[in-house]
């Protein structure tokens, strides 16, 4: 107990000055009645708290008093305040939920990504929680009564990738996607939050009701945690009440399109239903995030004149066929009217407070200076992009091959270049997956034809060895994946404990090997219900090792504990 609120007073010390973090080794030794505890400390400049000897039954106030260099005060305080709420815990996960059984340990490397830089550190977890990181040039040492320690030498430690656009499908289309095996693909590709979509489930999660079914049959079948975007459709912007409703059940934001979604209990919204829902999303501090294109005249095309009957099935077995049917016009008009909307989200504005965020931009031009120009005037804006458009071109895309089928489209490599170019200047915010699968039979794998196939790529688990793989020849850093991938859409869902490696934080942690590569093959295991994929046959560079959420390690080198103890995530 002393030794816990000794160890707190510090940590919070640390975290009032703005350190790091302030680790503490466990040395207790008993000799006959007294106690000797020492150390709480930063490796380097000093800061420490020394050693305390004691005796049993001594006061507080003897204990405090061989503190050293000035922390008496702030320490006291502390202590008090944790011997008032804090609670005495034991080193153990609880059951099955974790394949390590310490739940106080060091996780050390010498390539930690934290807020201030990429270092030799180590990061104490204790009880899910992130209590230090400490630079240091060699891994402290394990056993004997110390802390337990894992190595993991040259691997990269990085916080866990945040993915805000995932369709797990459940209730309704379990046969699409599920939540135990979106989550373990999830882990095994380090990704330790996915925020689900309101659609492709049945029914989709567009009332309090709705959402409760889908936290039910999320209920102890999640690897990594989980939150929810709510739907925003005609019927609940029309009736403000069944939307507030929603929002008080802890949905983390809402979601709309603006074209039809291709599920006919989704219905599109326009402009200005977005705006009508604006002014509540703000009262919640919420977002809302878009699928922007609307639907607008094409170029004369034989497909236009002639129908979907006048084309050869060579011609439907073309991507550049589909790809004429969604011009990057569509979405250049959606965020042309959606930035005007995001206006009212200005300072003094009606909906101070809510965000617009942009999902999977797939055009480089028109759609993505709209946004840049919203930001520059000071409105709430954010937008994403996914690896498949920085990943593939769409005049490389095979005759027939609808694993490439999305919406919108993959366009072509002059444009992905420029995707890439946004997103290193921060023009485009984050990442996320979309992954949005369904079953070999509804991609029309057989017949190939573009026109019919669903539109949705899968590829949740491949996320960061592919942002790697394909970053390389563009000279992405490992820090700027933690942007993209962690403390951006940390920042977006409003997951205050999420997104970094800092003193604190839930211990969402992913470590991974940059230097390995392996191919995509029939031998790699995919977690994905279905496993089709544009990136099978694809040599990737990054190896997940292992994964942690909320320090319970739920992935290692091909291995899932027990019990899936995913936490299911509220904005409450
Ligand atoms: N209903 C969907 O899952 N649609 C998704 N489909 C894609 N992206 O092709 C999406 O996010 O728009
Ligand atoms: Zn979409
Ligand atoms: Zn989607």
């Amino acid at each position: 107990m002393l030794f816990s609120f000794l160890e707190k007073s510090a940590q919070l010390y640390g975290k009032l000055h703005g350190e790091v973090g302030i680790s503490c080794d466990h040395k207790r030794k008993n000799t006959g009645g007294a106690w000797i505890y020492s150390s709480c400390g930063r490796d380097r400049d000093s800061v420490y708290l020394s050693i305390v000897l004691g005796a049993e039954g001594m006061e507080l106030t003897d204990v405090l008093g061989p503190v050293l260099r000035g922390w008496s005060l702030p320490l006291l305080i502390f202590a008090v305040g944790y011997l008032m709420v804090g609670t005495p815990h034991s080193d153990i996960q609880p059951r099955g939920c974790s394949l390590l059984e310490h739940d106080h340990f060091v996780v050390y490397s010498k390539r930690v990504v934290t807020p201030n830089g990429v270092y030799p550190a180590s990061v104490e977890v204790k009880e899910g929680r992130i209590v230090s990181v400490i630079r240091r040039r060699e891994a402290p040492r394990s056993g004997g009564g110390r802390v337990h320690v894992l190595n993991y030498e040259n691997a990269v430690v990085m916080p866990g990738l945040i993915d805000v656009h995932v369709h797990l499908n459940e209730p309704g289309r379990e046969e699409w996607e599920g939540f135990r095996t979106g989550t373990m693909a999830a882990a095994a590709g380090g990704i330790t939050t996915v925020i689900d979509m309101p659609l492709n489930s049945f029914p989709t999660t567009t009332t309090k009701e709705f959402l409760n079914l889908k936290r039910e049959a999320a209920k102890g079948s999640i690897s990594v945690d989980v939150g929810f975007w709510g739907g925003l459709v005609p019927g609940n912007v029309a009736n403000l009440t069944i939307l507030e409703e929603l929002l008080n059940s802890g949905v983390m934001g809402l979601k709309s399109f603006m074209c039809p979604s291709g599920i006919n209990d989704f219905p599109m919204t326009t402009a200005s239903d977005i705006q009508a829902a604006l002014p509540v999303l703000a009262k919640y501090g919420r977002p809302i995030l878009v699928h922007a294109e609307v639907v607008q005249p094409v170029e004369d095309t034989p497909l236009l004149r002639n129908g979907v009957g006048g084309l050869s099935d060579d011609a439907k077995r073309l991507h550049s066929t589909y790809l004429s049917t969604r011009p990057p016009s569509w979405e250049q008009e959606a965020v042309r009217q959606l930035m005007e909307v995001a206006k009212d989200t200005a300072r003094g504005g009606p909906a101070e407070g809510a965000r617009i965020h942009v999902v999977h931009v797939s055009d480089a031009g028109g759609a993505l200076q709209y946004i840049k120009e919203a930001k520059e005037n000071g409105l709430e804006v954010s937008v994403e992009t996914c690896p498949h458009y920085l990943a593939f071109a769409s005049e490389e895309i095979p005759q027939g091959d609808t694993r490439y089928k999305c919406a919108p489209p993959i366009r072509n490599a002059s444009n992905r270049d420029k995707l890439w170019e946004a997103l290193k200047q921060g023009s485009i915010d984050m990442l996320s997956s979309d992954h949005s699968p369904a079953p070999p039979e509804l991609k029309e794998i057989e017949s190939g034809d573009f026109l019919k196939a669903w539109g949705g790529i899968s590829s949740l688990q491949f996320m960061l060895p592919v942002t790697w793989t394909t970053g390389r020849s563009h000279h992405v850093t490992v820090e700027q994946i933690a942007r993209w991938w962690s403390s951006s859409p940390a920042k977006l869902a409003n997951l205050d404990r999420k997104g970094s490696i800092q003193f604190g934080k839930d211990a969402d942690l992913v470590i991974w090997d940059p230097e390995q590569s392996y191919v995509i093959d029939e031998n790699y295991t995919i977690y994905h219900k279905h496993k089709v994929t544009p990136y099978a046959g694809w040599t990737l560079s990054g190896r997940i090792i292992t994964t942690f959420v909320r320090g319970q390690q739920v992935y290692s080198e091909g291995k899932f504990p027990e019990r899936q103890c995913g936490m299911r995530l509220s904005a409450l």
